[in-house]
Protein backbone atom coordinates (compact mmCIF):
# COMPACT_ATOMS: atom_id res chain seq x y z
CA UNK A 1 0.00 0.00 0.00
CA UNK A 2 1.25 3.16 -0.59
CA UNK A 3 -0.57 7.22 -0.73
CA UNK A 4 -0.23 9.85 -3.36
CA UNK A 5 3.43 11.27 -1.74
CA UNK A 6 5.10 7.47 -2.01
CA UNK A 7 3.90 6.28 -5.16
CA UNK A 8 2.82 8.31 -8.51
CA UNK A 9 -0.72 7.57 -10.50
CA UNK A 10 -0.84 8.85 -14.03
CA UNK A 11 -3.64 8.34 -16.15
CA UNK A 12 -4.37 8.91 -20.58
CA UNK A 13 -7.72 10.22 -21.51
CA UNK A 14 -8.41 10.59 -24.66
CA UNK A 15 -9.89 8.53 -27.63
CA UNK A 16 -8.12 5.84 -28.69
CA UNK A 17 -5.67 5.64 -26.69
CA UNK A 18 -5.43 1.89 -25.58
CA UNK A 19 -2.15 1.96 -28.46
CA UNK A 20 -0.37 4.83 -26.48
CA UNK A 21 3.34 4.47 -26.84
CA UNK A 22 3.23 7.43 -23.73
CA UNK A 23 2.41 4.79 -20.34
CA UNK A 24 5.04 2.46 -21.08
CA UNK A 25 7.58 5.36 -21.42
CA UNK A 26 6.62 6.91 -18.37
CA UNK A 27 6.67 3.53 -16.57
CA UNK A 28 10.07 2.36 -17.97
CA UNK A 29 11.61 5.98 -17.39
CA UNK A 30 9.84 5.40 -13.54
CA UNK A 31 11.60 2.36 -12.73
CA UNK A 32 14.63 3.10 -13.98
CA UNK A 33 14.77 5.88 -11.07
CA UNK A 34 13.76 3.51 -8.82
CA UNK A 35 10.00 5.27 -8.25
CA UNK A 36 6.78 3.75 -8.26
CA UNK A 37 4.54 4.52 -10.95
CA UNK A 38 1.75 2.91 -12.44
CA UNK A 39 0.46 4.98 -15.66
CA UNK A 40 -3.32 3.53 -17.20
CA UNK A 41 -4.84 4.46 -20.65
CA UNK A 42 -8.50 5.78 -19.32
CA UNK A 43 -10.49 5.23 -22.93
CA UNK A 44 -13.58 7.13 -23.91
CA UNK A 45 -14.27 4.81 -26.61
CA UNK A 46 -13.41 1.44 -24.69
CA UNK A 47 -15.45 3.11 -21.84
CA UNK A 48 -18.33 4.70 -24.29
CA UNK A 49 -18.50 8.02 -22.67
CA UNK A 50 -18.27 10.97 -24.25
CA UNK A 51 -15.57 13.91 -24.76
CA UNK A 52 -18.01 16.02 -22.48
CA UNK A 53 -17.16 13.41 -19.56
CA UNK A 54 -13.62 14.43 -19.21
CA UNK A 55 -14.96 16.66 -15.93
CA UNK A 56 -16.14 13.82 -14.59
CA UNK A 57 -13.18 11.76 -14.98
CA UNK A 58 -11.48 14.39 -13.26
CA UNK A 59 -13.16 14.19 -10.43
CA UNK A 60 -13.01 10.24 -10.18
CA UNK A 61 -9.41 10.50 -10.77
CA UNK A 62 -8.91 12.96 -7.87
CA UNK A 63 -11.22 10.76 -5.75
CA UNK A 64 -9.10 7.72 -6.86
CA UNK A 65 -5.53 9.33 -5.51
CA UNK A 66 -4.54 10.03 -9.49
CA UNK A 67 -1.20 12.21 -9.40
CA UNK A 68 -1.97 13.56 -13.26
CA UNK A 69 -3.40 12.80 -16.19
CA UNK A 70 -2.21 13.43 -20.09
CA UNK A 71 -5.07 14.79 -22.23
CA UNK A 72 -5.76 13.93 -25.32
CA UNK A 73 -8.16 14.10 -28.51
CA UNK A 74 -11.04 15.17 -28.52
CA UNK A 75 -10.22 16.55 -24.44
CA UNK A 76 -7.54 18.97 -24.85
CA UNK A 77 -9.60 22.04 -24.94
CA UNK A 78 -12.79 21.29 -23.16
CA UNK A 79 -10.59 19.89 -20.40
CA UNK A 80 -10.01 23.52 -19.62
CA UNK A 81 -13.00 24.88 -18.18
CA UNK A 82 -12.41 22.15 -15.46
CA UNK A 83 -9.09 23.54 -14.02
CA UNK A 84 -8.00 25.82 -11.00
CA UNK A 85 -4.90 26.96 -12.95
CA UNK A 86 -3.57 27.01 -16.05
CA UNK A 87 -0.15 27.83 -17.31
CA UNK A 88 0.53 30.73 -18.95
CA UNK A 89 1.74 29.03 -22.34
CA UNK A 90 -0.89 26.48 -22.32
CA UNK A 91 -3.59 29.14 -21.81
CA UNK A 92 -2.05 31.48 -24.79
CA UNK A 93 -2.25 28.18 -26.75
CA UNK A 94 -5.95 27.46 -26.18
CA UNK A 95 -5.12 23.85 -25.32
CA UNK A 96 -3.67 21.81 -21.75
CA UNK A 97 -2.87 18.07 -22.37
CA UNK A 98 -0.98 17.61 -18.85
CA UNK A 99 -3.29 17.74 -15.40
CA UNK A 100 -1.63 18.02 -12.30
CA UNK A 101 -3.72 16.85 -9.19
CA UNK A 102 -2.68 18.73 -6.12
CA UNK A 103 -4.23 19.12 -3.07
CA UNK A 104 -7.39 18.43 -4.52
CA UNK A 105 -6.86 21.41 -7.08
CA UNK A 106 -6.28 20.52 -10.76
CA UNK A 107 -3.47 22.26 -12.97
CA UNK A 108 -3.30 22.40 -16.33
CA UNK A 109 -0.25 22.56 -18.49
CA UNK A 110 1.03 21.97 -22.08
CA UNK A 111 3.71 19.84 -23.18
CA UNK A 112 3.03 19.59 -27.00
CA UNK A 113 4.34 22.76 -27.48
CA UNK A 114 7.03 22.35 -24.92
CA UNK A 115 8.04 18.90 -26.32
CA UNK A 116 8.31 20.33 -29.86
CA UNK A 117 10.19 22.52 -28.73
CA UNK A 118 13.08 21.07 -26.70
CA UNK A 119 13.08 18.33 -29.94
CA UNK A 120 13.58 21.32 -32.30
CA UNK A 121 16.76 22.25 -29.55
CA UNK A 122 18.05 19.09 -29.25
CA UNK A 123 17.99 17.22 -32.46
CA UNK A 124 18.61 20.33 -34.96
CA UNK A 125 20.64 22.49 -32.60
CA UNK A 126 21.71 24.14 -35.97
CA UNK A 127 18.53 25.05 -37.86
CA UNK A 128 18.08 28.30 -39.17
CA UNK A 129 14.83 29.63 -38.15
CA UNK A 130 14.41 32.70 -39.48
CA UNK A 131 11.57 31.39 -42.26
CA UNK A 132 9.63 28.10 -41.84
CA UNK A 133 7.14 26.38 -43.76
CA UNK A 134 4.72 24.54 -41.73
CA UNK A 135 2.48 21.79 -43.57
CA UNK A 136 -0.70 21.19 -41.29
CA UNK A 137 -2.37 23.71 -38.66
CA UNK A 138 -4.85 21.23 -36.89
CA UNK A 139 -4.52 20.05 -33.02
CA UNK A 140 -1.07 19.22 -33.06
CA UNK A 141 0.61 21.73 -35.99
CA UNK A 142 -1.10 24.62 -33.25
CA UNK A 143 0.94 23.43 -30.63
CA UNK A 144 3.73 23.38 -33.02
CA UNK A 145 3.49 26.50 -34.54
CA UNK A 146 3.28 27.74 -31.17
CA UNK A 147 6.43 26.35 -30.32
CA UNK A 148 8.34 27.57 -33.40
CA UNK A 149 6.88 31.18 -32.72
CA UNK A 150 8.70 30.72 -28.97
CA UNK A 151 11.88 29.18 -30.51
CA UNK A 152 12.08 32.60 -32.48
CA UNK A 153 10.65 31.77 -36.02
CA UNK A 154 10.29 35.05 -37.59
CA UNK A 155 8.24 34.27 -40.39
CA UNK A 156 6.04 31.32 -40.68
CA UNK A 157 4.05 30.14 -43.53
CA UNK A 158 1.34 28.16 -42.23
CA UNK A 159 -0.25 25.84 -45.22
CA UNK A 160 -3.38 23.58 -44.93
CA UNK A 161 -5.82 22.21 -47.69
CA UNK A 162 -8.11 24.09 -45.39
CA UNK A 163 -7.97 27.53 -46.06
CA UNK A 164 -10.41 28.75 -43.26
CA UNK A 165 -8.04 26.48 -40.45
CA UNK A 166 -4.90 27.98 -42.20
CA UNK A 167 -6.45 31.70 -42.20
CA UNK A 168 -7.92 31.00 -38.37
CA UNK A 169 -4.43 29.29 -36.97
CA UNK A 170 -2.76 32.29 -38.41
CA UNK A 171 -4.68 35.36 -37.30
CA UNK A 172 -4.65 33.70 -33.72
CA UNK A 173 -0.93 33.12 -34.07
CA UNK A 174 -0.03 36.48 -35.50
CA UNK A 175 -2.16 38.18 -32.64
CA UNK A 176 0.08 35.90 -30.03
CA UNK A 177 3.35 36.86 -31.27
CA UNK A 178 3.30 39.95 -32.64
CA UNK A 179 6.91 40.52 -33.57
CA UNK A 180 6.85 37.47 -36.28
CA UNK A 181 4.75 37.42 -39.03
CA UNK A 182 2.22 34.58 -39.83
CA UNK A 183 0.83 34.19 -43.21
CA UNK A 184 -1.75 31.13 -44.48
CA UNK A 185 -1.67 29.34 -47.35
CA UNK A 186 -2.72 26.57 -49.64
CA UNK A 187 -0.77 23.88 -50.48
CA UNK A 188 -0.65 24.89 -54.28
CA UNK A 189 1.28 27.81 -52.87
CA UNK A 190 4.69 25.43 -52.14
CA UNK A 191 6.63 25.88 -55.09
CA UNK A 192 6.23 29.73 -54.27
CA UNK A 193 7.23 29.11 -50.57
CA UNK A 194 9.96 26.44 -50.70
CA UNK A 195 13.04 28.03 -52.25
CA UNK A 196 12.02 30.89 -49.77
CA UNK A 197 12.24 28.64 -46.38
CA UNK A 198 15.06 27.64 -44.39
CA UNK A 199 13.22 24.37 -43.51
CA UNK A 200 9.33 22.61 -43.16
CA UNK A 201 7.81 21.08 -40.30
CA UNK A 202 5.47 18.55 -41.30
CA UNK A 203 2.02 18.42 -39.51
CA UNK A 204 -0.90 16.60 -41.37
CA UNK A 205 -1.16 12.69 -40.95
CA UNK A 206 -0.15 11.82 -44.67
CA UNK A 207 3.46 9.55 -44.20
CA UNK A 208 1.38 7.60 -41.14
CA UNK A 209 0.65 3.34 -42.18
CA UNK A 210 -2.92 4.47 -42.56
CA UNK A 211 -2.35 7.55 -45.08
CA UNK A 212 1.12 6.89 -47.06
CA UNK A 213 2.72 8.59 -49.49
CA UNK A 214 3.99 12.25 -49.46
CA UNK A 215 3.08 15.33 -48.26
CA UNK A 216 4.53 17.57 -50.82
CA UNK A 217 6.27 17.14 -54.64
CA UNK A 218 9.75 16.11 -53.05
CA UNK A 219 11.35 18.30 -55.81
CA UNK A 220 10.66 21.08 -54.16
CA UNK A 221 13.07 20.10 -51.36
CA UNK A 222 16.71 21.22 -51.35
CA UNK A 223 19.75 19.91 -49.28
CA UNK A 224 19.98 23.09 -47.32
CA UNK A 225 16.40 22.72 -45.92
CA UNK A 226 16.01 20.94 -42.68
CA UNK A 227 13.26 19.17 -42.25
CA UNK A 228 11.06 18.16 -38.92
CA UNK A 229 7.87 15.48 -39.22
CA UNK A 230 5.97 14.73 -36.04
CA UNK A 231 4.42 11.51 -37.37
CA UNK A 232 6.04 8.40 -36.06
CA UNK A 233 4.27 5.24 -37.04
CA UNK A 234 5.90 5.06 -38.83
CA UNK A 235 9.39 5.97 -37.44
CA UNK A 236 10.91 6.47 -40.90
CA UNK A 237 7.90 8.33 -42.78
CA UNK A 238 8.97 8.40 -46.89
CA UNK A 239 9.30 12.55 -46.09
CA UNK A 240 11.84 11.24 -43.35
CA UNK A 241 13.93 8.77 -45.76
CA UNK A 242 13.64 11.43 -49.08
CA UNK A 243 14.89 14.28 -46.91
CA UNK A 244 17.50 12.10 -45.48
CA UNK A 245 18.96 10.70 -49.25
CA UNK A 246 18.86 14.36 -50.23
CA UNK A 247 20.97 15.62 -47.72
CA UNK A 248 18.80 17.75 -45.45
CA UNK A 249 19.38 17.80 -41.94
CA UNK A 250 15.86 15.51 -40.41
CA UNK A 251 14.18 15.27 -37.24
CA UNK A 252 11.73 12.54 -37.34
CA UNK A 253 8.42 12.56 -35.32
CA UNK A 254 9.50 10.61 -32.43
CA UNK A 255 11.36 13.34 -30.98
CA UNK A 256 7.97 15.21 -30.35
CA UNK A 257 6.28 12.01 -28.68
CA UNK A 258 9.35 11.55 -26.10
CA UNK A 259 9.69 15.49 -25.24
CA UNK A 260 6.21 16.05 -24.65
CA UNK A 261 6.66 12.58 -21.92
CA UNK A 262 9.60 13.55 -20.49
CA UNK A 263 8.23 17.09 -20.01
CA UNK A 264 5.08 15.25 -18.43
CA UNK A 265 7.10 13.07 -16.39
CA UNK A 266 8.93 15.73 -14.82
CA UNK A 267 5.82 17.91 -13.85
CA UNK A 268 3.81 15.37 -12.37
CA UNK A 269 7.08 13.62 -10.77
CA UNK A 270 9.22 16.15 -10.16
CA UNK A 271 12.04 14.51 -11.63
CA UNK A 272 13.99 15.24 -14.73
CA UNK A 273 13.71 12.17 -17.07
CA UNK A 274 16.47 11.25 -19.33
CA UNK A 275 15.45 11.75 -22.75
CA UNK A 276 18.02 9.77 -24.72
CA UNK A 277 17.01 7.01 -22.40
CA UNK A 278 13.36 7.79 -23.28
CA UNK A 279 14.34 7.81 -26.97
CA UNK A 280 15.64 4.51 -27.15
CA UNK A 281 13.05 3.03 -25.08
CA UNK A 282 10.46 4.62 -27.42
CA UNK A 283 12.36 3.49 -30.50
CA UNK A 284 12.61 -0.18 -29.47
CA UNK A 285 8.40 -0.28 -28.53
CA UNK A 286 8.19 1.50 -32.39
CA UNK A 287 10.52 -1.37 -33.53
CA UNK A 288 8.45 -3.84 -31.90
CA UNK A 289 5.30 -2.95 -32.97
CA UNK A 290 6.63 -2.24 -37.35
CA UNK A 291 7.87 -6.27 -36.77
CA UNK A 292 4.23 -6.94 -35.60
CA UNK A 293 2.37 -5.47 -37.91
CA UNK A 294 4.82 -6.38 -41.04
CA UNK A 295 4.47 -10.09 -39.91
CA UNK A 296 0.58 -9.32 -40.10
CA UNK A 297 0.45 -7.70 -43.20
CA UNK A 298 1.04 -3.96 -42.17
CA UNK A 299 -1.90 -3.51 -39.83
CA UNK A 300 0.41 -0.47 -37.76
CA UNK A 301 -2.34 1.43 -39.10
CA UNK A 302 -4.84 0.14 -36.48
CA UNK A 303 -2.12 2.14 -34.21
CA UNK A 304 -3.99 5.39 -33.35
CA UNK A 305 -0.82 7.85 -33.72
N1 LIG B 1 4.87 13.31 -32.62
C1 LIG B 1 3.85 13.52 -31.82
O1 LIG B 1 3.99 13.62 -30.59
C2 LIG B 1 2.47 13.65 -32.40
C3 LIG B 1 2.28 13.39 -33.73
N2 LIG B 1 1.04 13.52 -34.29
C4 LIG B 1 0.93 13.28 -35.74
O2 LIG B 1 0.48 14.48 -36.33
C5 LIG B 1 -0.54 14.23 -37.27
C6 LIG B 1 -1.50 15.40 -37.26
O3 LIG B 1 -2.18 15.41 -36.00
P1 LIG B 1 -3.31 16.47 -35.63
O4 LIG B 1 -2.79 17.85 -35.83
O5 LIG B 1 -3.82 16.10 -34.29
O6 LIG B 1 -4.39 16.16 -36.75
P2 LIG B 1 -5.56 17.12 -37.25
O7 LIG B 1 -6.50 16.24 -37.99
O8 LIG B 1 -6.06 17.96 -36.10
O9 LIG B 1 -4.84 18.12 -38.28
C7 LIG B 1 -4.30 17.73 -39.52
C8 LIG B 1 -4.32 18.94 -40.44
O10 LIG B 1 -3.67 18.60 -41.65
C9 LIG B 1 -4.42 19.12 -42.74
N3 LIG B 1 -4.09 18.31 -43.92
C10 LIG B 1 -4.38 17.00 -44.14
N4 LIG B 1 -3.85 16.60 -45.32
C11 LIG B 1 -3.19 17.67 -45.83
C12 LIG B 1 -2.43 17.88 -47.00
N5 LIG B 1 -2.23 16.89 -47.88
N6 LIG B 1 -1.90 19.11 -47.23
C13 LIG B 1 -2.11 20.11 -46.34
N7 LIG B 1 -2.82 19.97 -45.20
C14 LIG B 1 -3.36 18.76 -44.94
C15 LIG B 1 -5.86 19.03 -42.30
O11 LIG B 1 -6.70 19.93 -43.02
C16 LIG B 1 -5.75 19.39 -40.82
O12 LIG B 1 -5.85 20.78 -40.60
C17 LIG B 1 -1.20 12.92 -36.77
O13 LIG B 1 -1.75 12.24 -37.86
C18 LIG B 1 -0.06 12.19 -36.11
O14 LIG B 1 0.56 11.34 -37.05
C19 LIG B 1 -0.03 13.94 -33.55
C20 LIG B 1 0.10 14.20 -32.21
C21 LIG B 1 1.37 14.07 -31.52
O1 LIG C 1 -1.54 14.05 -27.94
C1 LIG C 1 -0.69 13.44 -27.29
C2 LIG C 1 -0.30 12.09 -27.62
C3 LIG C 1 -0.63 11.17 -26.45
O2 LIG C 1 -2.03 11.08 -26.32
C4 LIG C 1 -0.10 9.74 -26.73
O3 LIG C 1 -0.93 8.87 -26.90
O4 LIG C 1 1.11 9.55 -26.76
C5 LIG C 1 -0.03 11.68 -25.14
C6 LIG C 1 -0.47 13.10 -24.86
O5 LIG C 1 0.23 13.58 -23.72
C7 LIG C 1 -0.11 14.00 -26.04
O6 LIG C 1 -0.58 15.30 -25.82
Amino acid sequence: MSNRAESVLVGLIGEGVMPSLTPPMHEREADVQGLRLLYRPIDLLELALPAAAVGDLLTAAQHMGFNGLNITHPCKQLVMKHLDEISDDAARLGAVNTVLIQDGRYIGHNTDFSGFGSALADGLPDAHLDRVVQLGAGGAGSAVAYALLKAGVKELDLVDMDANRAAERAAELGELFPEASVTPHTPNELAQLMPRTDGLVHCTPIGMAAHPGLPLDIELLEPRHWVADIVYRPIDTQLVREARAKGCAVLDGGRMAVGQAADAFQLITGRVADRERMRAHFLELIAQEEAAASLNGGTLAKAAR
